[in-house]
């Protein structure tokens, strides 16, 4: 543990011996402030300890003498229940900034908004933030602008206030916060750092070629065993990096397929029109020699840790967690549904047809998020083929029914049943009529000269398609509030970085005690206050819940006062987080300047 040397000229306000600094230690109460008339409620140490007056106040300087201010033997602060808690005191005297010493008593109410209170025009409101609306009138107007339009001044955001936005489900009471409450949820957490590390995994020792720009190939595919049924040729699936940017994207080799016509890769590009939530992007597609035999490659956007529909449902236990069960709830063929009549819906206004909708080729991307992931390939490699593209749309539908209908049954054989009608019936088991009707329609193929449209389906599913497009919204909000959560940390995470290069330093330009020293002992003391508290038995405080609110408040730098005790709990100073905030930005100042020669 670092040494503690008493600084020579700090900047506080004033000092006070003291026994013990705990978290609920409270604020100092002025004696010229009314005391509460609470008579019958005051504890016997309380009333027994002498008021105490703050001393030089504007002197600046530490005087460590006052016995008289000494505390009588015994006395707990944190037993003392008519204290008024630090935050938000309501009759904390403000200090004049005149440096004067004499104190006033403007009570301060930060939630009254300036537009309500009646009397704003001839009473001066305090500002507990007038240091940030200096600055901000200089380099944060474009920020902050104030509209004529209103009568009422504008107040600058409360930063340390730290608003949730909502919605909110449960109904709990300020004080009911968990840690987890001011940070992403573990889940999301825990997902978002297995997705990273999946995009970010290499295959040591990896005999895999670069490819074109393509660089780093891992395999994807987690069976050895290759069918040739949905394509004609045996596909492998890899993660690469793109040289020409860094980013990772997801290549299908079709080994041993040789182009014959040039035309018929370039058909993939029409494909980079297709911009929807319900398709896996295609980017590029080219052949290649490089694994010694002549391969088509389709590169596509990569999406971490996605399986296919087969490996969600026709195995045992899904990566979401839940155990497959032989029937899947009809919400979620419903979910299905909607998702791919977007998907079809964006393809077929593309001029393009899906083809490929085996369960084995839908990517479930995320919970309940699922995306076509074989677009074009078929494209190019029954080019020959030329099929009209209103014929392939007709057939969309089919591959489409098929599809449902293989996950509604738990039967992977759909596609090549050529008697359907039975495994329909079996529908009316698990699913309602509106479920099988739906089913039956895309199975049906239309009667020439009529055609099946994708609108139509939209309509009769609509009640579907606003369950989840409310599904989507609820989802989208909960995103939202995580992400206002997050907001804070970069500035939570600015400001620790600069305390933590400032705080127990070992030396600087030739001191050994400059972290200890000047200012740079108040920082000291206020990371004290901030991490290192204990309770009334001695027990460390790890109350996130103080550490985010502190240092909101250092970032803001809030008029709100603090008392830092020394470590032998011989001196306590008095300071704000404004003046804290310039301590930390002028020792950080020092650091950044050039060596002194
Ligand atoms: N765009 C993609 N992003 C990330 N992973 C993908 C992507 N496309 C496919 N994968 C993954 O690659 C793996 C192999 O995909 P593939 O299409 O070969 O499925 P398969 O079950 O092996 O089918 P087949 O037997 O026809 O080869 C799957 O786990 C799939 O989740």
């Amino acid at each position: 543990m670092a040494r503690h040397q008493e600084p020579k000229t700090p900047n506080t306000n004033s000092t006070i011996r003291k026994k013990t600094l705990n978290v609920d230690s409270p604020s100092f109460m002025p004696a010229t402030l009314p005391v509460p008339n609470k008579t019958s409620a005051i504890s016997s140490q309380a009333a027994n300890a002498a008021p105490f007056t703050p001393r030089g106040l504007s002197s600046g300087t530490v005087t460590p003498n006052p016995q008289s201010e000494h505390p009588p033997a015994g006395f707990n602060p944190a037993q003392i229940r008519e204290f008024t808690p630090q935050n938000y005191d309501v009759s904390e005297p403000v200090l004049p900034t005149d440096g004067s010493g004499s104190e006033s008593h403007v009570a301060y109410d930060p939630f009254q908004m300036p537009g309500v209170a009646q009397t704003l025009p001839t009473t001066p409101q305090y500002n507990p933030y007038i240091d940030e609306s200096a600055n901000m009138a200089s380099n944060g107007a474009a920020y902050f602008q104030t509209s004529s339009a209103f009568a009422a001044p504008t107040q600058p955001l409360q930063y340390h206030l730290y608003a949730p936005i909502g919605p909110h489900r449960e109904d709990l009471l300020a004080y009911q916060k968990h840690a987890h409450d001011f940070f992403m949820p573990e889940a999301l957490r825990e997902d978002l750092q297995k997705k990273a590390e999946a995009t970010l995994q290499v295959m040591p020792n990896s005999q895999l070629p670069n490819l074109d720009t393509y660089h780093t190939l891992v395999a994807l595919d987690t069976s050895h065993r290759k069918s040739a049924t949905v394509f004609g040729y045996p596909s492998w699936v890899y993660k690469a990096t793109s040289m020409k940017n860094g980013y990772m994207y997801c290549l299908r080799r079709l080994e041993g397929y040789r182009l014959t016509n040039e035309r018929a890769i370039r058909s993939v590009k029409d494909w980079r029109r297709v911009n929807c939530g319900g398709v896996v992007s295609v980017v590029d597609a080219f052949t290649t020699r490089a694994f010694g035999d002549s391969s088509l490659i389709f590169v596509t956007n990569y999406h971490p840790l996605s399986k296919t529909l087969v490996e969600h449902h026709f195995t045992n236990t899904s990566r979401f967690g839940n155990r497959a069960s032989q029937t899947v709830p009809e919400p979620v063929l419903w979910n299905y549904i909607v998702q791919i009549a977007s998907a079809v819906k964006a393809v077929h206004s593309a001029n393009l047809a899906v083809r490929c909708m085996d369960p084995s080729k839908v990517m479930v991307t995320d919970k309940g998020r699922i995306r076509l992931g074989a677009c074009s390939v078929l494209d190019v490699v029954q080019f020959e083929a030329q099929r009209p593209l209103a014929e392939l749309q007709q057939e969309d539908f089919i591959h489409f029914g098929k599809l449902i209908l293989s996950i509604a049954t738990n039967n992977l054989s759909v596609t090549t049943t050529p008697n359907l009608a039975p495994l329909v019936e079996q529908l009316a088991r698990n699913y309602s009529s509106e479920f099988r009707d739906t089913v039956v329609w895309l199975l049906t193929p239309a009667q020439a000269p009529a055609t099946k449209g994708v609108g139509e389906l939209l309509s009769g599913i609509a009640t579907h398609v606003v369950d989840a497009f409310d599904s989507s919204l609820h989802a989208n909000d909960t995103l939202y509030s995580e992400l206002a959560r997050e907001v804070e940390n970069g500035r939570l995470a600015r400001l620790l970085m600069k305390l933590g290069t400032i705080n127990e330093r070992p030396e600087y330009e030739g001191d050994v005690n400059w972290s200890e020293t000047s200012e740079r002992y108040i920082l000291k003391l206020f990371r004290d206050y901030v991490f290192h508290q204990v309770n009334a038995e001695g027990r460390p405080v790890l109350d996130m819940g103080h550490m985010v609110a502190c240092l909101n408040k250092l970032d803001a730098g809030s008029q709100e006062k603090i008392s830092l005790a020394s470590r032998d709990e011989q001196s306590v100073f008095v300071v704000t987080y404004s003046e804290i905030k310039k301590q930390v930005n002028a020792a950080w100042s020092e650091l950044q300047k050039p060596t002194r020669r």
